[in-house]
Order: structure tokens, then C-alpha cells, then sequence
């Protein structure tokens, strides 16, 4: 018996009537037709995702995912389990990355904490879900029951709705987990039919032997899973983060709203991945800010057909390097919106 999910009803399309209205105007601007670069296709997507001529962003929402990872007990990564908590603390409190560039850029930060291994966080300005106490060990069992992968999922698209119910322009997501560069790199490998080996990275920083056992960890995974592997929902449950299931609820809830998504790093790729493959009609609705340093995101992106309008060498995850390239989506907009046309400002255009 199939069951219906929220995620497999159509999703709208952005309309292209106005990219081609907004292509039309760039020809008309006070420069050499194809000059901005891609600048010029980003306020298109924009006019298209948004329906209206003068695409806007003032309000940015950026929603920072949070959870434990039980295969941290296999020694997968560089930094102990409690930073996943610490951290969401330091992000309420200002001191971290994302918390800076939000402010910097004035966009909204919302804190979801999908599940740590020490309980709910507690803290004022962080919305305490605790699904679950972090992930089960993947490389033992699955890492979720399907119940709280679902609600994982809807989770995410809660926050979607909410950013665009609050009249968000363009949806952000961020992540925070110790482990979940393993996690991604199994995602990945299980619906990319790729091998580990050309997908596992040091995430925060292992190397050498610590990076092989790595590999070889998500490898056991994957041979303990793999006939059960059978579509992304399988692989999330089985192989995902409970703040990667909301993520990708939260880009699968974006598309339903309509609103375009900005998609960070590595993590969140996996993320964008699994949203895609659950539904591809999600995809028209995602942009792709940077390349992360984690070698495994190129054949993400690839396979996205992606192309990220950074490569800063960032690997730091919480939406931060989606942070960075907002300020490039807004100069997109301004230019389309407020540049002067040639009849305007009475220069001649180009020889016909
Ligand atoms: O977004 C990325 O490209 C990225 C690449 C490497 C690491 N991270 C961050 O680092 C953490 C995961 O790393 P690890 O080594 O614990 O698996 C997690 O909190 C991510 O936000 C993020
Ligand atoms: C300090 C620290 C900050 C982070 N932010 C996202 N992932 C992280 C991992 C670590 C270790």
C-alpha cells in the first residue's frame, strides 16, 4: 500500500513569463547587452519566482537547523558532540558567523533545535522541538524512526510557511550538527551511486587516518542499509540528520510557498538533493550561493546542475556562505530595479 506525503502533491513553477519580461528590460539598461553576467539571470529567477517585475529582498529569512548525529560515536569528526549545543547558544547570543552576517545584512535568524543528545536547549530565541535525542548511530541502525523523519520534514516546511507568511521574499537554511558532514556524504553516495572515496572530506577537520576511518564508517553504513535503500525517504531515514530532513522539508515547503531559496554548503546541498529527488519540482525555486571546500559538494552541485555563484574556500556550514552571496542577490535586484533604460537617460543603444 503507497502512502500520499505532503511533498508529492504538484508544486507551482515559477512563472517565465516574467524572466522573459525582465531579460527584455536588461537589453534596455544603461549598459552593454550580457554585461552584468549572471547577475542578470538572477534578477530573472527572481521575477519569475517572485511574479512581479521589480524583484525584492529586504526580507531575508535564515532558518539555522540544528541536531546530534549518533554515528559521532564512531569518531567521525574533529569536534566533540557538545559543540552541536554550545553552538546553537553561541548563535542566540550573537557571537557566531551566521549570527554576524544576519545582523549584517539584516536578515532574520531563526533557531530550530531539531533534536540534541542533552536534551532540549532551553535557551530563549531558539525553538525547541527535540524530535528525537539526536540521531541513532546510522553505521548500527537507522538513524531515525520514519514517524520522526516525517516530522523532521514537516518541521522544515513549518518554518517555510511561516517565513512566507511573514512576507519573506527568499528562504536561507542553515545547519548545525556534529557528525552530519557523514551523514551528507551517505546521503550522497546512496542516491548518487557514487563511491565514498570520491565524496568523503574532512568536514571540521579530520585527516589522514582519522579521514579513512571516516570513510570507512559510512562505507559499513552503507553495506548495513543497502538493499533498504530504496528512494530518498528510505535514505534519509535511514542514513540522514534530523536538521537535514528539515531542511529538506523546508525547501520542499518553499516551492509550495512560492518562495525562493538560497542554498549554503555542502550539508544543506544534501539537503537540496534529497528535497529534489523527493519532489523535482522544487528544484526551479533553489539557488546555490557558494562551493564549500568539502570535496563531495562538487558532484552534489553536479548533480543539481547547480551553479553556486561563490568559491571562497568557506566549509563552515550554519547558511553562513548563503549569508555572504545575499548582498550579490541584492545588487541584482537593485541594478534591475533602479537602473536607468537608454530612453531614459538618453544614451544612444547599441548599433543595430
Ligand atoms: O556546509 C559545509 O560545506 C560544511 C562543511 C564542513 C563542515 N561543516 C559544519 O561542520 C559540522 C560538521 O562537520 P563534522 O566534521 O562534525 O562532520 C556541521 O556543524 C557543519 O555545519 C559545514
Ligand atoms: C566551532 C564550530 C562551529 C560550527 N558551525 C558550524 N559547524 C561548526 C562546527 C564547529 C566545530
Amino acid at each position: 500500500m503507497s502512502t500520499d506525503y505532503w511533498w508529492q502533491q504538484a508544486l507551482p513553477v515559477p512563472d517565465m513569463a516574467f524572466a522573459e519580461a525582465a531579460g527584455q528590460r536588461q537589453l534596455q539598461l544603461t549598459k552593454p547587452p550580457g554585461s552584468l553576467g549572471q547577475l542578470e539571470q538572477l534578477a530573472a529567477q527572481l521575477a519569475a519566482c517572485q511574479r512581479r517585475r521589480d524583484p525584492q529582498l529586504q526580507r531575508v529569512r535564515i532558518c539555522v537547523f540544528a541536531g546530534d548525529h549518533g554515528v559521532v560515536e564512531e569518531g567521525v569528526s574533529a569536534f566533540p558532540q557538545s559543540v552541536t549545543a554550545s553552538m546553537l547558544a553561541n548563535f542566540a547570543a550573537g557571537g557566531a558567523a551566521i549570527s554576524v552576517l544576519a545582523d549584517q545584512w539584516g536578515a532574520e535568524l531563526r533557531l530550530v533545535n531539531l533534536g540534541l543528545v542533552g536534551g532540549p536547549c532551553g535557551l530563549p530565541g531558539v525553538e525547541d522541538l527535540q524530535l528525537m535525542p539526536g540521531t541513532d548511530n546510522f553505521a548500527e541502525q537507522p538513524a531515525m524512526p520514519l514517524e520522526v523523519c516525517l516530522a523532521a520534514l514537516q518541521a522544515g516546511r513549518e518554518q517555510a510557511q511561516a517565513a512566507a507568511a511573514a512576507g519573506c521574499q527568499l528562504l536561507i537554511g542553515g545547519e548545525m550538527g556534529i557528525g552530519n558532514t557523514s551523514s551528507a556524504c551517505a546521503l550522497a553516495s546512496a542516491l548518487l551511486q557514487l563511491p565514498v572515496a570520491e565524496l568523503v572530506g574532512p568536514g571540521t577537520g579530520l585527516q589522514g587516518a582519522a579521514l579513512a576511518h571516516k570513510a570507512a564508517v559510512i562505507e559499513r553504513a552503507l553495506a548495513l542499509h543497502g538493499p533498504a535503500l530504496q528512494g530518498p525517504l528510505d535514505a534519509l531515514q535511514r542514513l540522514g540528520g534530523l536538521e537535514i530532513a528539515a531542511l529538506a522539508g523546508a525547501f520542499l515547503g518553499a516551492a509550495e510557498q512560492r518562495m525562493a531559496v538560497l542554498v549554503d554548503g555542502y550539508i544543506t546541498t544534501a539537503a537540496a538533493l534529497c528535497a529534489v529527488r523527493l519532489n523535482p519540482q522544487c528544484r526551479p525555486w533553489l539557488l546555490f550561493s557558494h562551493r564549500s571546500a568539502e570535496p563531495g559538494h562538487v558532484a552534489l552541485l553536479q548533480a543539481l546542475q547547480a551553479q553556486p555563484l561563490l568559491d571562497l574556500g568557506m566549509r563552515l556550514g550554519e547558511g553562513s556562505g548563503a549569508a555572504v552571496a545575499l548582498p550579490i542577490l541584492r545588487s541584482a535586484c537593485a541594478l534591475h530595479n533602479r537602473m536607468a533604460t537608454f530612453a531614459e537617460a538618453g544614451v544612444a543603444g547599441p548599433d543595430a
